[in-house]
């Protein structure tokens, strides 16, 4: 029997056998698979690309039938593909979970106003419901009101704790006990650079974990792109025709961060499985015992120093594991700011910058 070389139906000549599509070997391949660089065509792409999404839910277990899930909408390309392929993927293979959309809103005009518009557009395409939950009406403080008394360099580490606050907040407001997140394999292996850059064992052995949660939390937190390449979740975005906001906050990275990515960047140019690689290397380590040990014993002296009250934070009823959560102490700078701003001009970032060397010191 004699092979007949499949039409290339655009210039409607025979593909030539390096044309075609690595997996199913009849289309002509138009995508070079960031993670593994093979020439596959659009329809395999879309297939692998699902598939690996759908066996790493499977084999963690991520959920279980009847099971309420907020998916942490930010409009970007990640969560606004995590929130069509948790839908695509719920129906397909019959996951059985309950899907809302939650969505937090810092405050940042230009920024994040723009993209829950988008939000809202993929709220009304994928027939789910919203939720929004916002840092005004949660701490009284926007991320604009925030950065002009505390800086723009610190405003990371604001956002980073008032936001999971607030999507932990949301989740209780809807009785939901599990968010999942657009973090992709590029986050994490960013993740475990910084530990690793900075010495930080404790959280170097949970930060390729897949699922986590708070000690004494009854929210978890999972997410699905563990392994997804972030160049893969843009093209699928792209051929998908997914409707997503593409801009950068306005407020710039963590400068220590921002290094780590640029440092991924240049390896995965040189090395794409670098990124798969380094999670692989961050879930094999083990702590030596003696590290163990300390660490062990770090925990057990903060244990102690829990106060008796279901550990919640005296002022707000979070959950904390000291008298006063992080967000209260971050918000009892931002106040002392607010109030020497009124008094004297060049004082403004006295309390939030010795609220941000307080919070330095204590351990969490
Ligand atoms: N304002 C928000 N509201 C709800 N969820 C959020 C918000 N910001 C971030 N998240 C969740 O945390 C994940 C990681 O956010 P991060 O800002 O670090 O990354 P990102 O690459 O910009 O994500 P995205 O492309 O989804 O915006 C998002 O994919 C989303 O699931």
């Amino acid at each position: 029997m004699s092979w007949t070389a499949p039409i290339d139906p655009v210039n409607k000549k025979p593909l030539k056998v390096s044309q075609l599509c690595e997996i199913c070997h009849c289309r002509k391949a138009i995508i070079k698979r960031p993670k593994n660089l093979q020439k596959i065509c659009k329809e395999c792409f879309f297939y692998v690309f699902e598939t690996e999404i759908h066996n790493t839910i499977v084999n963690n277990k991520l959920f279980y039938k009847g099971e309420r899930v907020a998916v942490g909408a930010s409009g970007g390309k990640d969560s606004t593909v995590l929130c069509y392929i948790m839908k695509l993927l719920n129906e397909r293979h019959n996951y059985g979970i309950d899907i809302q959309l939650l969505s937090i809103d810092e405050g940042i005009v230009g920024y994040r106003d723009d993209s829950l518009a988008t939000v809202k557009r993929n709220q009304k395409q994928y027939g789910l419901p919203l939720e929004i939950v916002s840092y005004k009406e949660l701490y009284n403080w926007t991320m604009d009101e925030i950065v002009a008394v505390a800086g723009i360099r610190n405003s990371c580490t604001y956002c980073g704790v008032f936001r999971r606050q607030a999507l932990d907040r949301g989740a209780q407001r809807l009785g939901i006990n599990h968010i999942v997140t657009g973090h992709n394999a590029d986050d994490m292996a960013e993740t475990v650079l910084m530990n690793i850059l900075r010495g930080d064992v404790a959280r170097l052995e949970k930060s390729t974990s897949i699922i986590t949660s708070s000690s004494g939390s009854p929210i978890k937190r999972s997410k699905p792109f563990k392994y997804t390449y972030q160049k893969e979740i843009v093209l699928y975005a792209h051929y998908k025709k997914l409707d997503y906001f593409s801009t950068e906050c306005t407020y710039a990275p963590e400068a220590f961060r921002g290094t780590a990515r640029e440092l991924m960047k240049n390896l995965e140019g040189i090395r794409p499985s670098c990124i798969i690689d380094i999670i692989h290397s961050g879930e094999n380590l083990v702590l030596k015992e003696k590290k163990k040990r300390i660490v062990s014993n770090q925990s057990e002296q903060q244990a102690k120093k829990q106060f008796a009250d279901g550990n919640r934070c005296e002022r707000c009823n979070y959950l904390s594991s000291n008298k006063i959560c992080k967000g209260c102490i971050l918000l009892e700078g931002l106040e002392k700011s607010r109030a020497s701003v009124s008094i004297e001009c060049d004082s403004a970032n006295d309390g939030a910058a010795r609220t941000l060397r307080t919070l330095e010191r204590l351990s969490f």
